[in-house]
């Protein structure tokens, strides 16, 4: 019986990042949190301690840094395309990169053109992938926080003798999205492309009427799918913000589904994704991402 080392990768995660540019009196900021993973023939440093190959997580976040100055950041795909081909191409060892970036937004305040408040929790994410000469992208949305108050229903599940959750034909639904889409190439204009997914996602879930969260789910990925020939595979990651009736008898009131308890935790956690039956192999693009 042997022991060997097995897949491994290594990089800075988290790497925080403001960008200012500034044209005249408005200037735009890119709030940016970049994380770097590098594989490759690694194999010196696990086992002897050898760190010939081993391109520093420090200079990684430095690259980072170097490459927000060297051009504009522009959309965050192309900026972690450029970094992950940068350190497969400088690098012998390196034969591949994770390059993760999510943005944060920010709202003009006015018109001084240089002041900002802070935008919802919702980041717009990207997922990059270099092995060789090859890329993959897979960008997304998280923290999309969504929810209908009415159009919604859940009942005809089982009951067995811990079932007490009532039956509905009428309830508030609300989650907060994560969804992953994977794009078939890199033919694609990625602010557009995003827009309109975006839009298609949330477009779905306000029009579907839901018997379940996995229902509007599978709606979601599948509104992305039929409208967007450029998307492949969606991930979709949900959970269910309950949002239940207070029952308001011992005050002698009714609760015609006015007034709710949001429920933190527990949530139900919906997860699952939604693809082309015909769809190519996914290659690396979803190299350690979360399955959904
Ligand atoms: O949409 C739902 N799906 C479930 O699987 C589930 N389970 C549950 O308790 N409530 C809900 N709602």
């Amino acid at each position: 019986m042997g022991i060997v080392l097995g897949p491994n990768q290594y990089g800075k995660a988290e790497n925080r990042l403001v960008v200012v540019s500034r044209d005249g009196d408005v200037h735009t900021i890119k709030d940016l949190t970049v994380g770097t993973s590098l594989r490759g023939d690694l194999a010196d440093t696990h086992l002897t301690g050898d760190n010939s190959k081993v391109l520093a997580t420090d200079t990684q976040k430095n690259t980072v840094h170097a490459f927000a100055k060297r051009a504009p950041v522009g959309e965050i795909e192309d900026f972690a395309l450029r970094l992950g081909r940068h350190f497969v191409s400088s690098q012998e060892a390196i034969t591949g990169a994770r390059v993760l970036v999510d943005e944060h937004s920010w709202q003009r305040i006015e018109d001084n053109g240089h002041s900002f408040v802070g935008g919802s929790a919702e980041k717009r994410t990207t997922a990059v992938t270099v092995d060789g000469p090859r890329a993959w992208v897979v960008s997304g949305v998280r923290d999309l926080v969504v929810l209908k108050t009415t159009g919604s229903e859940f009942h005809g599940f089982p009951r067995d003798e811990y079932t007490t959750l009532p039956e509905t034909d009428d309830r508030v639904l609300a989650t907060s999205v994560t969804a992953r889409w994977r794009y078939r190439d890199e033919d694609v204009d990625w602010a557009a492309a995003h827009a309109a997914i975006r839009r298609l996602l949330l477009g779905a879930f306000a029009a579907k009427h839901s018997l379940s969260l996995q229902q509007t789910l599978y709606a979601m990925g599948e509104a992305v799918l039929l409208d967007r020939p450029e998307v492949a595979e969606v991930r979709l990651s949900m959970p269910n913000k309950h949002h239940f009736a207070v029952d308001l008898s011992p005050f002698g009131l009714e609760n015609h589904n006015e007034v709710f308890h949001a429920a933190d935790r527990p949530y139900g956690l919906i997860e699952g994704s939604v693809l082309r039956d015909d769809a190519e192999d996914p290659g690396l693009a979803w190299y350690s991402l979360p399955e959904f």
